[in-house]
């Protein structure tokens, strides 16, 4: 069986969470491997590095290679592997989180960005030129004000949990650039409803794409 790359994005509260659970077991239950993970993360080096990004105030620049030195760890020692074992790697968030957040929400260079994409995401799996990427992502569409009302008090805010509103705003807009750029590669799942239409939506959205039979 060949390997499969899902990524789940959307801005914090959007439902990824939810409903990641339930599709490793609903896939699993049709006989695939899944790998459960998740960035900033996903090792030991990926997770130091995410205390560092979400606790510790830093510049633009270094949070987003922060990011990206992660991501380059996780691919190389999860991903990469568990695609090559063809298995189904389930990601809570990649790139597309980088170009939303950093991208976005704190306004940084796109093309910066863009060349670390390409620097990170080169692996030795793929021919030159072609990058690792999603083969499918899921959007978690919600507007930034239901996202605010289903966090307040539900946890400990991390240091983009605690941005405003307007960040959200911002981080929402970049998504929806993101998917623009490459809809073939985005699932957009309206996520302000109840959680079974939610999760009805993903579902008929993954079976038309033939990832759940
Ligand atoms: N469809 C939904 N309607 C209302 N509340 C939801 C829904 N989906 C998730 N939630 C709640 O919203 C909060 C954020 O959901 P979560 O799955 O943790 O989001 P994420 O992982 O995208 O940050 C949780 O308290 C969760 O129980
Ligand atoms: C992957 C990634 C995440 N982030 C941010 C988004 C989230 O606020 C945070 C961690 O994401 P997440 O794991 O979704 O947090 P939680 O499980 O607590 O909801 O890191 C970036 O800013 N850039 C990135 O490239």
């Amino acid at each position: 069986m060949s390997g499969l790359f899902l990524s789940f994005e959307g801005i914090d509260g959007a439902g990824k969470s939810t409903h990641i659970e339930a599709l490793a077991a609903a896939l699993r239950a049709r006989g695939r491997t899944v790998v459960l993970t998740r960035e900033p993360g996903g090792t030991p080096v990926a997770e130091q590095l995410r205390a560092l990004a979400l606790n510790e105030a830093m510049d633009p620049l270094t949070e987003a290679l922060l990011m990206f030195a992660a991501r380059r760890d996780h691919l190389l020692q999860v991903i990469e592997p568990a695609l090559a074992r063809g298995e189904v790697v389930l990601c809570d968030r990649f790139t597309d989180a980088t170009f939303a957040y950093q991208g976005g929400g704190r306004g940084f260079d796109i093309a910066v960005l863009e060349t670390l994409e390409r620097w990170v995401q080169s692996v030795p799996a793929l021919p030159a030129g072609r990058l690792r990427q999603p083969d499918l992502t899921v959007w978690f569409d919600l507007p930034p004000a239901v996202a605010a009302q289903r966090l307040s008090g539900a946890r400990v805010p991390d240091k983009f949990e605690a941005q405003p509103q307007a960040f959200f705003e911002r981080v929402a807009a970049a998504y929806a650039r993101r998917a623009q750029q490459d809809p073939g590669r985005f699932l957009r799942v309206q996520a302000d409803q109840p959680r079974e239409e939610v999760w009805t939506e993903l579902e008929s959205g993954l079976r038309s794409r033939g990832i759940l039979t």
